[in-house]
């Protein structure tokens, strides 16, 4: 090939698609040296020794790089795959290689390409599972963060942030120690499931015997045809009353860090909740909408008519009662006078084999400056809540996400610089 030809490929944007043809070279016993697939990987651009850029003409694709990671101010997708890992290795040296090799493969996976395949021999596995073969970007976001745990692991308490402290007990809460905790997490969201979940096996699998998954949870949010709020399992429209996700002003007061390595990242708290969908389909739509304070089907607030139409937690009717009832989801939660990012997704996961009911739910998943947003709105909930009495809390996390990432650093930089 003349090096006027080299160039061209290497102007050519490849897709997945294209790259597994590429791979078929090698199936159909072209002989590509060491060099010669070197070659082949520059002229899809794939690089080893370079940063991957985010892919211009990729279709359906969310940035990598940038002042924040992406997955928390991204448009919410309508899938997710979040795991929750235990990290095995012992030294903070390979911790810092493990981010820096995971670093090009989600910019690979967020340009919606295959992850770096470095053999063609089709005697031993190949870099890439597959399964995303033929679909796009999907919108994929992937975000990473660490949990409380993996300070004390790798002996350095001294940069665990004060607020990154493991969830208090909640009253009611009935947290199951299999959806606990973890040293680290990814969250993987996407407008297909397959490529949000081939995003987690691939980072999981390329870090092989590095980590290993303690938990996951799959989960999902469907959209109306015309846009607008999703429904919860409860058939309630969630997520109406949310910081704006192009508002950076706000989200500098509710969402991002503005000191330490973590400056530019956010805390993320994962809570599995189950919902009892029995129960709440044997209540009455009025004691439903009691529950939330808000109407079920248009979603505005208790004596409003509209779904953003802002209303007063303490307005009263001519009786003298509440409105939206004291002991309403919404009224307690906007009392307590703290702001959390909700970024959840519903869950459908067969049945509890001890009850024969749905195990479904919500993974309600919140981004905030300071956990401790979080646990103000939880404890005001508290026991009031009258959706505890549907509610059940079995899963609990909390994170810090990393800063965003600038090309040609990586993942985690800033807390490997302070060490
Ligand atoms: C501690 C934080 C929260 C938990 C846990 C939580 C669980 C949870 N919520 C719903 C359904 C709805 N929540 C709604 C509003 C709402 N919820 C929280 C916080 C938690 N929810 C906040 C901060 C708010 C906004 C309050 C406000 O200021 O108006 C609503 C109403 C619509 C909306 O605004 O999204 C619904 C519906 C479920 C089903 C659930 C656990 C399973
Ligand atoms: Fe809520």
């Amino acid at each position: 090939m003349t090096a006027s030809n080299d160039e061209k490929w290497i102007d050519k944007k490849i897709s997945r698609r294209d790259m597994l043809k590429l791979s078929g070279i090698g199936v159909a016993g072209v002989a590509i040296g060491a060099s010669g697939f070197g070659g082949v990987m520059k002229a899809m651009g794939y690089n080893v020794f370079e940063p991957v850029a985010d892919s211009t003409t990729a279709r359906n694709k969310v940035d990598f790089y940038g002042g924040h990671q992406s997955g928390i101010n991204t448009a919410v997708q309508t899938h997710i795959y979040f795991a929750s890992l235990n990290v095995l290795i012992t030294s903070k040296k390979e911790l810092q290689e493990l981010f820096k090799k995971w670093t090009p493969l989600v910019v690979h996976l967020m340009n919606g390409e295959l992850m770096v395949d470095l053999t063609t021999n089709t005697r031993v596995p190949t870099g890439d599972t597959g399964e995303a073969e033929g679909l796009d970007a999907a919108n994929l976001s992937i975000t990473f963060g660490v949990g409380p745990s993996l300070f004390e692991k790798f002996g350095i308490s001294h940069l665990k942030p004060a607020e990154l402290v493991d969830l208090p007990h909640f009253p009611k809460d009935q947290l199951q120690k299999e959806f606990t905790g973890g040293d680290l997490c990814i969250q993987a969201c996407a407008n297909d499931p397959q490529v949000a979940f081939h995003a987690v096996r691939n980072l999981v699998r390329a870090a092989s015997g590095k980590v290993e998954i303690k938990w996951s949870q799959s989960g999902f949010n469907s959209f109306p045809a015309g846009g607008g709020t999703p429904r919860n399992l409860f058939a309630f429209k969630d997520g109406t009353v949310n910081p704006s996700i192009t508002d950076e002003q706000d989200l500098n007061k509710v969402v991002w860090v503005d000191k330490g390595w973590l400056k530019g990242g956010s805390y993320l708290v994962a809570r599995k909740i189950q919902m009892h969908l029995e129960t709440w389909d044997r209540t009455s739509l009025k004691d439903q909408e009691a529950t939330f304070g808000r109407y079920r089907d248009s979603g505005a607030a208790l004596g409003k008519t509209k779904e953003f139409e802002d209303f007063d937690v303490e307005a009263k009717d001519e009786k003298g009662e509440y409105v939206m009832p004291d002991t309403s989801h919404v009224h307690l939660a906007r009392k307590s006078g703290a702001r959390i990012l909700r970024r959840s997704y519903s869950y459908a996961s067969g049945v509890m084999s001890n009850t024969g009911a749905h195990d479904a739910g919500l993974l309600f998943i919140s981004f905030q400056k300071d956990p401790a947003q979080f646990v103000t709105v939880q404890n005001s909930l508290g026991r009031m809540d009258k959706m505890n009495e549907y509610i059940t809390h079995r899963g609990s996390a909390v994170f810090a996400c990393f800063p965003g990432v600038q090309k040609g650093s990586y993942l985690g930089e800033a807390l490997f610089n302070a060490l």
